[in-house]
C-alpha cells in the first residue's frame, strides 16, 4: 500500500509530541528525540528550500518525508492512540523543554538573504498571482530573521492579512464549488443520489492522437483493462511509445506499479467488441465519428456505453446513430488528458440517468472531477473558450502579438496563455470545427475574408492551419519549438512577418494595446459567454462553470473562476467595459451584454450564491 494514502498527525498532550498513523513500506521507527536539536537546527536551515516548498505549495507530504523532515516524532503502521500514549508515558517526567521549537538556537547563515531570494522568485514564479505561497516564505522568512516571539506575531499580522483577502473569500469558494459539482443532476431527473452507474471494468479508446493517449493513461491507471485503437500505423507506434512513457513517469511519480500490460493495442474497432465502455477520440469530423459510432453499435455487446470525446459536437446527432441512444454521452476530456483534472459530462437529451451516472463515477475513478453539462455547441468550457479566443486573434488583427497577450493572461495567472494553449491542443481541431460550420473561406475571399453572417471574423487561425501549424504536434503554430511534439515556445520571426503581411494586405493599421484592454477583452467576452450559458440551463450554476475553467483550462484558483470572478470585480463594472467595447466594435455579437448579466447587475450585484434564485426568476412581463 502507498505511504501517502494518508498521513494524520495527532498532536499528543501539548509538547509537540506527534505521532502519524499510516500503512508503511517503511518498519523503523525513529524518534525526533533521538536527535539533537542543534542537528534539526542545522537540517531544517540547509534545508530551507525544501521545507519552504512544501509549505507555499500546500504539498502533501508522506509519513516518511514529514518524518525525514522532523515534522513529525514516529510514524507507526499500527494503533496511533497506543502509539502516542507510549510515546508520551517515554518522554514523561523527562524535561521537554529541549523539544519545543521555540528554544531552538536559529543560526542565521550568511547566504540566507540569497536562499531566501532565490526562494522567493521561484515561488513568485510559480504562484501565479496568488499571495499565500509568497506570505509563506515572508513568515520563515520572518521566522528566520526575528527572536521566536517576533517571528510569531509577524506570521499573526501576515495570516490576518490572507484571511481577509479577496482571494481567500475566492479559494473557499472555490473549495465549495468542487463539491456542489459533485450533487449533479440533469434535466432528465438522473442525480448523484439516486441514479445507479454501472460497472466499468474494460474500456475501449478508438484514435490515439493528442487526447487519445492520454486517455488511455488515466483509466489503465486507474485500474481498467484497455483496448486502444488508432488505424494510423506510424500514429500508433508513436502512441504506444507516448503511452508507455506517460505511464513509466506517472508509476515512478506514485510510488504505484508499472500497468503497462493492461493496455492491449490494435489497429480496428472489432478490438472493442467485448468491453463495457468506449470513449471515441477520432477527428473532429462529425461524419468520421457517425461511422465509427454506427459501427460500435453493430459490434459492441448489449449494454456498452458508447462515449465521445468531442469538443462540441451534437451528442444527440451521434446518439442517433446507434440502436441504443440512451447509452450515449459526451466524455469531454482535457489536454493533456493525463493531467488536466476535469472530465466535462455531456448529456444528451436521451442519454439515460444510468449513462450519466456511469460516466460521472468513471471519471471520478480516473481521478478527474466530473462536472455534467447540457448538450450544445461546444458545450460549456469550449463555448466560452470560442470568444476568448476570437478576440485575440482580433487583439493580433490590431496590433498585438501572441508573446504580448500570452504574457497579460499568464500574468492573471493562468498557466499559458491562449496562444500557447491554442498550440498544446492542436490547431487544427478548431480548424476543423470551423471548415465544418462553413466558416473557412478560400483566401482570394477579399474583403469578405473578415466578415462572416455581418459580424467581424478574423481567419488568422485558419490561415495559419493552411501553412500547416498546428501547434506542439508539428513544431509550429504561434511559437516555434524545437521539433515536432516540442513543448517550449519561442517567438516566431516567420509570424511577426506573417502578421505585419497580413495587416498590410487588409489595411489594418497597428495600434499599442494595453495590458487592461488585453485582459479585460478577453476575459470579459468569455464571461459573457458563461452568463449566456447560465442562461441557456446548459451548466446547473455559476460553480460548474468555475470548476470547469480551474480544472479544465489553468484558471486561477484564487480568483475564484471566471463567474467568481465577474463578482468580485463587480457585475456593473464587467457590464460596463462590456457595453463600452461592444460600442466601439459594434460587429462583435460576443461583447454585447447577455441579459442575465444586465438583470444582475440590475439587482445590484448579488453574491454568487443568490444568482441561482434569480436566474429561476421569471422575467418581468412588462
Ligand atoms: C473552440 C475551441 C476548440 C478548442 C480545441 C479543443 C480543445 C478542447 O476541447 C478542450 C481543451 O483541452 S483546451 C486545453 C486545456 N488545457 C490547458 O489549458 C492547459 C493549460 N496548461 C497547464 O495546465 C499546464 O501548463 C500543464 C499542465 C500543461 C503543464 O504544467 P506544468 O508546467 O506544471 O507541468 P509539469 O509538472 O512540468 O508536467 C506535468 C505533466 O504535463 C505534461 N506537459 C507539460 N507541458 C506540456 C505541454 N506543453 N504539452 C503537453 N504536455 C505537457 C508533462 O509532460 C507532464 O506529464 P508527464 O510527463 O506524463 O508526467
Ligand atoms: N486536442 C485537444 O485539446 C482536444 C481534443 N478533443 C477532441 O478529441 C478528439 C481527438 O482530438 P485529438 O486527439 O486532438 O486529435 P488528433 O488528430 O491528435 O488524433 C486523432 C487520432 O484519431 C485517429 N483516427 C482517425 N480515424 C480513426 C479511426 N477510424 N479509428 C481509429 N483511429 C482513428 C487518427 O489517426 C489520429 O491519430 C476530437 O474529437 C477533438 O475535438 C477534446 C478535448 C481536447
Amino acid at each position: 500500500m502507498e505511504l501517502d494514502v494518508f498521513v494524520k498527525v495527532v498532536d499528543v498532550l501539548t509538547q509537540n509530541l506527534q505521532v502519524s498513523a499510516g500503512k508503511l513500506q517503511i518498519k523503523s521507527v525513529l524518534k525526533r528525540s533521538s536527535q539533537s536539536p542543534e542537528l534539526n537546527v542545522r537540517k531544517s536551515v540547509g534545508d530551507l528550500t525544501r521545507r519552504t516548498s512544501v509549505c507555499p505549495a500546500g504539498r502533501h507530504v508522506t509519513a516518511a518525508e514529514a518524518l525525514q523532515l522532523g515534522i513529525i516524532d514516529e510514524v507507526t503502521d499500527h494503533n496511533a492512540v497506543d502509539a502516542a500514549v507510549r510515546l508520551a508515558q517515554s518522554v514523561a517526567g523527562k524535561p521537554l523543554d529541549a523539544r519545543r521549537i521555540s528554544t531552538y538556537p536559529c543560526p542565521r547563515p550568511p547566504d540566507s538573504d540569497v536562499v531566501f531570494e532565490k526562494v522567493m522568485q521561484e515561488v513568485r514564479r510559480d504562484a501565479r498571482g496568488a499571495i499565500a505561497p509568497v506570505t509563506c516564505v515572508q513568515a520563515v522568512r520572518a521566522a528566520v530573521a526575528l527572536p521566536y516571539a517576533k517571528g510569531m506575531e509577524r506570521e499573526k499580522e501576515l495570516f490576518a492579512t490572507l484571511f481577509t483577502s479577496g482571494q481567500a473569500r475566492a479559494l473557499q469558494y472555490y473549495f465549495f464549488a468542487q463539491r456542489a459539482v459533485g450533487r449533479w443532476s440533469t434535466p432528465s431527473g438522473a442525480r448523484w443520489d439516486t441514479s445507479k452507474p454501472r460497472p466499468v471494468r474494460k474500456a475501449a479508446v478508438i484514435g490515439l492522437g493528442t487526447m487519445g493517449r492520454g486517455i488511455t493513461v488515466s483509466l489503465a491507471q486507474a485500474g481498467l483493462s484497455v483496448v486502444a485503437v488508432e488505424t494510423q500505423e506510424k500514429q500508433l507506434l508513436a502512441a504506444k511509445q507516448a503511452v508507455t512513457g506517460m505511464l513509466e513517469r506517472g508509476a515512478k511519480r506514485r510510488g504505484a506499479p508499472l500497468v503497462l500490460d493492461q493496455i492491449k493495442y490494435g489497429r480496428s474497432v472489432q478490438a472493442a467488441a467485448d468491453v463495457d465502455l468506449v470513449i471515441e477520440a477520432v477527428f473532429e469530423d462529425m461524419a468520421l465519428k457517425k461511422s465509427i459510432f454506427q459501427q460500435l453499435s453493430r459490434l459492441c455487446k448489449p449494454g456498452t456505453l458508447l462515449c465521445t470525446n468531442t469538443s462540441g459536437l451534437d451528442i444527440d446527432e451521434l446518439a442517433s446513430q446507434t440502436q441504443s441512444p440512451e447509452l450515449v454521452v459526451g466524455m469531454h476530456f482535457f489536454a493533456p488528458a493525463h493531467v488536466m483534472k476535469l472530465l466535462e459530462v455531456v448529456h444528451g437529451p436521451r442519454s439515460s440517468p444510468e449513462a450519466v451516472a456511469t460516466a460521472m463515477q468513471l471519471g471520478k475513478k480516473m481521478g478527474k472531477v466530473s462536472v455534467a453539462v447540457g448538450n450544445c455547441r461546444c458545450f460549456v468550457g469550449n463555448r466560452m473558450l470560442r470568444p476568448y479566443v476570437m478576440q485575440a486573434y482580433f487583439l493580433l488583427e490590431e496590433g498585438a502579438t501572441p508573446e504580448q497577450v500570452d504574457q497579460v493572461l499568464e500574468d492573471f495567472g493562468f498557466p499559458m496563455g491562449v496562444f500557447k494553449m491554442s498550440d498544446l491542443s492542436g490547431l487544427d481541431v478548431a480548424w476543423r470545427m470551423r471548415k465544418a460550420e462553413g466558416l473557412v473561406l478560400p483566401a482570394s475571399a477579399g474583403e469578405s475574408a473578415r466578415i462572416r453572417e455581418g459580424s467581424r471574423y478574423s481567419p488568422l487561425g485558419d490561415l495559419i492551419c493552411e501553412q500547416g501549424r498546428f501547434g506542439q504536434k508539428t513544431g509550429r503554430g504561434w511559437y516555434q519549438y524545437d521539433k515536432p511534439g516540442g513543448r517550449v515556445a519561442k517567438p516566431d520571426p516567420w509570424l511577426h512577418g506573417f502578421l505585419e503581411e497580413y495587416q498590410t494586405r487588409h489595411g489594418l493599421a497597428a495600434r499599442r494595446i494595453d495590458h487592461q484592454e488585453v485582459l479585460e477583452r478577453c476575459l470579459y467576452a468569455l464571461i459573457n459567454e458563461g452568463f449566456q450559458i447560465l442562461q441557456d440551463g446548459i451548466a446547473a450554476g455559476p460553480e460548474d462553470i468555475d470548476v470547469i475553467y480551474v480544472l479544465g483550462y489553468g484558471w486561477p484558483r484564487h480568483r475564484g473562476g471566471p463567474m467568481f470572478f465577474a463578482g468580485q470585480v463587480g457585475l456593473d463594472k464587467v457590464l460596463q467595459r462590456l457595453e463600452h467595447y461592444h460600442q466601439v466594435h459594434p460587429d462583435v455579437p460576443a461583447l454585447k451584454p447577455c441579459s442575465l448579466l444586465r438583470r444582475l447587475a440590475a439587482s445590484g450585484n448579488p453574491p454568487i450564491s443568490r444568482w441561482r434564485e434569480i436566474l429561476q426568476k421569471p422575467r418581468s412581463q412588462l
